[in-house]
């Protein structure tokens, strides 16, 4: 096994006691750092930063020499497996992610194929290793992908959406077609995943991003059986499992055989721990509007939030951090984070 110089994440993913919780931010590389906006603005646009190795290795180590925090995370995007299956995406500036073909019926479902990482999805897996090499063992590296429900909701939906109501209609309409569709999502999200941690990441995360627009009935469905799966296949590294807005899905956690449980920062923390049981870790759930605060607030919540968690805890905001926050802010949530045991230990 690889010595890190600050193994904090895994330590406590493998529910060992540490010194101090770890810390790191979903969406912490990105545009909140100006040093990312500087490599960001000499390209054609976020495509070319994520299919570039080199940069996305770049601007997946500016928040671990810049925010100190105890984690990377590769720098990519979930909208990767669309793209590998056969669907395209754009990223429309201040708008978001676009696809300009869609699943909508039989026909066009059976044109979409199963990734094939090493050869569709090679620039991800060299952006790693050469994150691997430059980290030089200073923190873990997080891998990730989007889960089947949420990347199926892109693949039919072709855009961002505040109801998905294209995507889900298709689960009502036409469940087999849709079970057929994220089986394919299924089977390529566990080649990629594994395809991830053979060029070295050391726990990996999925994110359920439109978790929460869907019934607990739908989501047992159309939902768990995918994540089931995927949480078999992977036996090699810690799974977070991060359903966005899925209160109801807190409880149907405590049985997959994931290491941890995200939050977002609507749900209550202790009913949460009754919910997922004692034996995972959970991660979260500082709400990312926080920030906008000043120091005082930043310092008084965080460290509620600390006490609530108790053990077992990987420390995170709720949801991806906004692009508009002030790095000092972040900083100050992750001194925070940083001094909070020695201060109770003293
Ligand atoms: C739903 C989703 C997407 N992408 C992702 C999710 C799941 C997490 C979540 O729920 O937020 C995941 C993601 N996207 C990105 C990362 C990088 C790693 C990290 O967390 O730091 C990660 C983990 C980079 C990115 N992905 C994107 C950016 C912004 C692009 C830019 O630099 O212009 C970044 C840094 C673009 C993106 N990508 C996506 C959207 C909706 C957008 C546009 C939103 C926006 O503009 O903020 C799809």
């Amino acid at each position: 096994m690889q010595q890190f110089k600050n193994d904090l994440i895994l330590r406590t993913l493998r529910g060992e006691v540490t010194e101090r919780k770890p810390v790191w931010l979903m969406r912490q590389a990105g545009r909140i750092l100006p040093e990312y906006r500087a490599i960001r603005s000499k390209l054609s646009g976020f495509i070319e930063l994520v299919t570039t190795p080199e940069l996305a290795a770049e601007v997946t180590i500016q928040p671990v020499d810049i925010l100190g925090v105890d984690a990377a995370i590769i720098f990519s995007d979930i909208l990767v497996i669309p793209e590998a299956m056969g669907l395209p995406y754009e990223m429309i500036e201040k708008k978001g992610p676009f696809f300009p073909k869609t699943i909508q019926s039989e026909a066009d479902a059976k044109k979409i194929k199963v990734a094939d990482p090493e050869s569709d999805l090679g620039y991800v897996l060299e952006a790693i290793r050469i994150t691997k090499k430059n980290l030089d063992g200073r923190v873990p590296l997080i891998g990730f992908a989007g889960a089947p429900w949420t990347i199926f909701a892109y693949m039919v939906e072709g855009s961002g959406s505040k109801t998905f109501s294209k995507a889900k209609a298709m689960l009502y309409r036409t469940p087999e077609l849709a079970h057929s569709i994220l089986q394919k999502i299924t089977d390529s999200t566990i080649l990629y995943l594994k395809a991830q941690i053979k060029a070295g990441v050391n726990l990996v995360q999925l994110f359920d991003s439109w978790a929460g627009l869907l019934s607990p009935e739908t989501y047992q469905a159309f939902a768990m059986p995918y994540l089931k799966q995927i949480a078999d296949a992977i036996t090699e590294v810690p799974l977070i499992m991060f359903a966005k807005g899925a209160f109801f899905a807190r409880e149907y956690f405590k049985d997959l055989d994931c290491a941890a449980v995200g939050l977002d920062w609507t749900m209550d923390i202790q009913e949460s721990r009754r919910l997922v049981g004692t034996n995972k870790v959970l991660q979260g759930n500082l709400d990312p509007c926080l920030l906008y605060a000043n120091n005082e607030v930043i310092i008084k919540e965080t460290q509620e939030m600390l006490h609530k968690f108790g053990d077992k805890h990987i420390v995170n905001l709720g949801h991806g951090v906004y692009p508009d926050t002030n790095p000092e802010k972040v900083k100050r949530f992750i001194e925070t984070v940083k001094s909070f045991e020695l201060s109770t230990k003293e």
